[in-house]
This record gives structure tokens, sequence and C-alpha cells, in this order.
């Protein structure tokens, strides 16, 4: 069994709306394990974003731990978990969130360049050039170095997102809804370089989706169901 890399325990999160607090996460538990690729899934509005998100550091629990190789990392201060998702994670979106005056190269160079900070960055600029470049043609898109998200298709927009949480080498790849406004040819070509990356590199993945088909390509589903996490028994994840 491999050991878990990632983990929440007894996490809660409660949004306020005005007078109305909304309970999204109730006790939530997970254990990823170094090297799986896991989905979860869950009816809208179940929580699923809100968890990746605190999983992935973006957003804290209200109780509860999260929990890197075994240390705490909901309690470090911005700045360090800001850090923790430079260097540890990639992190894809629905909405692929490029920066929209930077060539398709340039988006990819931006960890990296957060990373070392701008004199370290130009002292380097060299090889990150190379690696962004070789990143970019690993992802299929050597012909669209120099164009602009408006100028990429989705699918072409989502590959260079998946070049981009590459680049500073993170161990953990975590994917928010990542084909869902993709065609169903673009989806399969972005989830089939996801599944490429856990197996060949052995990266893992935690993908958030509300499709059960795209569910069924993970190595393991859980669902979440009122703010907890419930396993799936393999059959159930393989009827669909
Ligand atoms: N920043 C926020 N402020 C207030 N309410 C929020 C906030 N973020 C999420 N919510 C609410 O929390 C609930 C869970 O949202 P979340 O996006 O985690 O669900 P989801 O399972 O990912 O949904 P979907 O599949 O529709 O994307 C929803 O009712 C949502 O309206």
């Amino acid at each position: 069994m491999a050991p878990t890399v990632l983990a929440a325990r007894g996490v809660t999160k409660t949004y306020r709306k005005g007078a109305v607090a909304v309970p999204v996460l109730r006790g939530a538990d997970i254990d990823v394990a170094e090297g799986e690729m896991l989905a979860i899934v869950g009816q809208s509005g179940s929580g699923k974003s809100t968890l990746l998100h605190v999983l992935g550091t973006l957003d804290r629990p209200d109780e509860g731990e999260v929990l890197y190789r075994g240390q705490r990392i909901d309690t470090l201060s911005r700045r360090r978990r800001d850090a923790f998702r430079n260097t540890e994670l990639g992190m894809i979106f629905q909405s692929y969130h490029l920066l929209p005056e930077l060539t398709a190269l340039e988006n990819v160079l931006a960890p990296a360049m957060i990373r070392y900070g701008v004199f370290a960055y130009l002292g380097k600029r060299r090889q990150l050039r190379e690696r962004a470049t070789a990143l970019l043609e690993r992802v299929g898109l050597g012909h669209r170095m120099t164009h602009k998200p408006r100028e990429l298709s989705g699918g072409e927009m989502q590959r260079t997102a998946i070049a981009r949480a590459l680049m500073n080498e993170p161990r953990l790849l975590l994917a928010d809804e990542p084909t869902g406004n993709l065609d169903p040819t673009s989806g399969d070509g972005v989830l089939e370089l996801m599944r490429g990356l856990n197996q060949t590199d052995g990266l893992t993945v935690i993908m958030v989706t509300h499709d059960r088909a795209i569910a069924a390509l993970a190595d393991r589903t859980v669902t979440l169901v009122e703010g907890r996490v419930a396993e799936e028994a393999e059959g159930l994840r393989v009827q669909g």
C-alpha cells in the first residue's frame, strides 16, 4: 500500500451569506495515496470544489486538519501556503485561469518566475525556457508557443494550463472539472494526458468531476454526501 501523501481529517467548512449559514463540509476525511489517480464525485453543490480548495490550501477549513506527508499545511501562513502550492502542487481549473496577456510559453514560465524571483529567474532563463518548451511539446502544443490564450482552443488552453501546472515539477496535480468546458474529443485528450502523467510519471492526481464516466478512468472514486466523504465499492463505480 502506497503511503498517504495528502489527507484531510474532520474538515468542516461553512459559508455565510448574510444571516444564512451554509454548512458545506461536515467532517470530511480523505486519504490520498502516493501515485494514485483519485476522483471526487458528488451532486452539484455537494462541496467538491470546496474540498479540493481546502486540500490545495486555497481555502482554510473551519475545523479539522489538512496534512501533506504527515505535516499540517492548513495552519501555515499565507506566504508559506503560497510557496507550498508553487512547488508541490499543480492545479488546473474548468476555466483554465491563464493570464490573457501572456503567450502560452510565458504562461508556462510564470510559476518558475514566481518561484525563483526575477533575478534568479533571469540567471536560469535558458534552462527554464527549455523546460517550458519541452512541456508544451509534451502536451502537443509545440506549434502554439507564441499564441495568446484567446488564440487557442479550449483544449489547447487546458493543455497549456497542464504544462504550467507541471513547470515546477510538482508531486500532485489537483484538477477541478478539467474537461467541464471542453467538447468530448478535446476532453478525452486532456483526460488521456492526465492519465499518462499519472501512469508514466507517477504524478498523484486528484480530480473533481460530476461525470461518472470520467470518474471511471480513475483508480478510485469517493463521493461527497452531506459534507462527508463516502468511499465507493468497486462494483458501484464500474456500474456508474
Ligand atoms: N465563497 C463562497 N461563498 C458562499 N458560498 C459558497 C462559496 N463557495 C461555495 N459556496 C457554496 O457552497 C456549496 C458547495 O459549493 P462547491 O462549489 O464546493 O460545490 P461543488 O460540489 O463543487 O458544485 P458544482 O458541481 O456545482 O461545481 C454551494 O452551495 C455553494 O453555493
